[in-house]
């Protein structure tokens, strides 16, 4: 199982690079390496394993965090509303298109390659379509599709791809908060 040990910090030249574009079919290590990465995101979100194996809480891990300069990432959240489950292992995704309006967090971002706690906010689309291949980690299923997401998992969606481009959140921080509205959510006090 993955730990905190594998996950690269800032300051890491891999969190600074593009990442790969993955070949397809997907070879059965970046498979498995994808099941690794989900495995590990639900992991960080159960208490008792948190606990015993020292991890911090997550809901995206992109493959760049684990010195893989490949662009593929897992995501696994509920929407702000607790109403939807979004979970992704997503491989060669592109946002095509994205809304004008933003949102932010209001408690900021954080990131599992950045262990200082920082201040500010992150702005981010409010909705992004994406096209990307989409990993079925049970089956191997792969499917090519297109993609609306809005909310809080398009924030999570951003973060994890900004990954794929070398882009760390820290970049992207604004001191003030902007008049655009705010997403709360709180799943992990
Ligand atoms: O480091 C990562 O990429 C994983 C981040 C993703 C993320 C950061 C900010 C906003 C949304 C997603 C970690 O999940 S940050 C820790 C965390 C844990 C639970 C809920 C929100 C953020
Ligand atoms: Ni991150």
């Amino acid at each position: 199982m993955l730990l905190m040990k594998d996950i690269i910090q800032d300051g890491h030249p891999t969190l600074r690079l593009r990442a790969k574009e993955v070949d397809l079919p997907l070879s059965e290590e970046n498979l498995n390496t994808l099941r690794e990465m989900m495995n590990y995101i639900e992991n960080s979100q159960n208490d008792d394993l948190v606990e015993e194996y020292d991890l911090r809480p997550s809901v995206g891990l992109a493959a760049p965090q684990i010195n893989l300069s490949l662009k593929m990432f897992c995501m696994k959240t509920l929407d702000e509303n607790f109403e939807t489950m979004h979970q992704y292992a997503v491989v060669n995704p592109k946002i095509v298109s994205y809304s004008e309006a933003q949102t932010y967090l209001p408690g900021g971002e954080g990131c599992l390659s950045v262990d200082e706690d920082t201040t500010g906010i992150v702005l981010r689309s409010k909705w992004i379509r994406v096209k990307a291949h989409f990993v079925d980690l049970k089956t191997g299923f792969i499917e090519f599709k297109e993609m609306k997401i809005k909310g809080y998992p398009a924030i999570v969606f951003q973060h994890e791809y900004d990954h794929l481009l070398g882009v760390m959140f820290t970049d992207k921080i604004e001191e003030s908060k902007p008049d655009v509205n705010a997403i709360e959510f709180k799943i992990y006090e």
